[in-house]
């Protein structure tokens, strides 16, 4: 897959290399959920049919982020993530549309008409209630009219589960709430996050738990804070382990940031500047201040027989 960075207006020199016939799936797909994917797989499907290229269309950084709106929580899948699930799924092409304050004042009719039909995008697949342009003032039927004969569309129905519409906004809420089965229900995939070892406060390896300190590589949706049962990519080797999200109370009295520390089981080697990518597979418990540190050594050993027994 090949990754393209584009900015309002569009450059000739970028429209002559890549104005071609192609389905394009247009949308911000923060999480590559389930509903998400089925949207992807339309387009790969559309395009196999009309043998052209597929690409997906997304705005970078997240609208939300760029407004400043309160509402931001971080990324359920930062662009290194979509990328990577991306060229799993079949994609040709990836446009990043950067979205800044004066990208956000691009009308409906400027986005089809700079950018969309001078990209030579046959196919437009769109999710059932996209909507783009300034204040969000265009959705499909905007697509259909300005596109007219030069560009068709197709609109995905919502992806259900269980009943229930799967969306980013679900899975953040289930993620803050420690629900992770259902949040590896919707995403199709444990969530995860990736970040680079760095120097904790080297009390771990006193209380018989190393800990892996992340420093995070983006801004993350943060999962509730607790114990977690994870597997993670050290090198090239995925191994088992407890995470803890939080603060240690036991320790201190107030701390603003979470921490995000990983003691990996059967393991012993320095790992400081690495990247480590951990998934999320089951929440044990929220975190505690304990009385004593002999009583927090006893329950992270428990946490980590609970953490085997649930990782099999
Ligand atoms: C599985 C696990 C569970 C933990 N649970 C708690 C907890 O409930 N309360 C707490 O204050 N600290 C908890 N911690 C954090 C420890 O206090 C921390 O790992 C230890 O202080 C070492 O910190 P360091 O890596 O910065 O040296 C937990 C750590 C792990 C690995
Ligand atoms: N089983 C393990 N799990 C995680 N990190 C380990 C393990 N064994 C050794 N390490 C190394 O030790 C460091 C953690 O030791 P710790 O005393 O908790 O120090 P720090 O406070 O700097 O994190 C990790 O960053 C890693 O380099």
């Amino acid at each position: 897959m090949i990754t393209v960075s584009l900015s309002y207006p569009l450059s000739d020199e970028l429209l002559h290399q890549w104005g071609r016939s192609q389905v394009t799936a247009i949308g911000q797909f923060d999480g590559l959920h389930l509903g998400h994917a089925s949207v992807i797989r339309k387009a790969v499907e559309l395009a196999r049919e009309q043998k052209v290229p597929v690409s997906v269309m997304t705005f970078h950084p997240h609208p939300k982020e760029v407004m400043k709106k309160g509402d931001y929580e971080g990324y359920l899948t930062p662009l290194v993530d979509k990328q990577d699930i991306l060229a799993d799924m079949g994609v040709d092409v990836l446009y990043i549309l950067r979205f800044d304050e004066d990208f956000s004042k691009v009308s409906p009719e400027a986005f089809i008409t700079d950018i969309l039909l001078p990209l030579q995008i046959q196919t437009a697949v769109v999710g059932f209630d996209f909507r783009f342009g300034y204040r969000g003032a265009g959705h499909e039927h905007t697509l259909r009219e300005l596109g007219g004969e030069r560009m068709s569309v197709h609109t995905v129905p919502p992806f259900e589960l269980d009943g229930e519409k799967v969306s980013s906004s679900s899975i953040r809420r289930a993620l803050q709430t420690g629900d992770l089965a259902h949040a590896s229900r919707w995403l199709g995939r444990s969530y995860h996050i990736r970040g680079t070892v760095m120097d904790g406060e080297k009390r771990g390896r006193t209380i018989g738990f190393p800990t892996a300190n992340l420093k995070l590589d983006d801004t993350y949706v943060i999962p509730v804070k607790g114990v977690y049962a994870v597997r993670a990519l050290v090198g090239e080797r995925w191994r088992s382990g407890v995470m803890n999200v939080g603060v240690k109370p036991t320790f201190h009295e107030s701390v603003l940031n979470p921490s995000f520390e990983v003691h990996l089981f059967d393991f012993d080697q320095q790992i400081y500047g690495e990247p480590v990518l951990v998934e999320l597979h089951h929440y044990i418990r929220p975190e505690r201040k304990f009385s004593s540190v002999d009583e927090l050594i006893t329950q992270i050993g428990n946490d980590a027989q609970t953490a085997k027994k649930l990782l099999g």
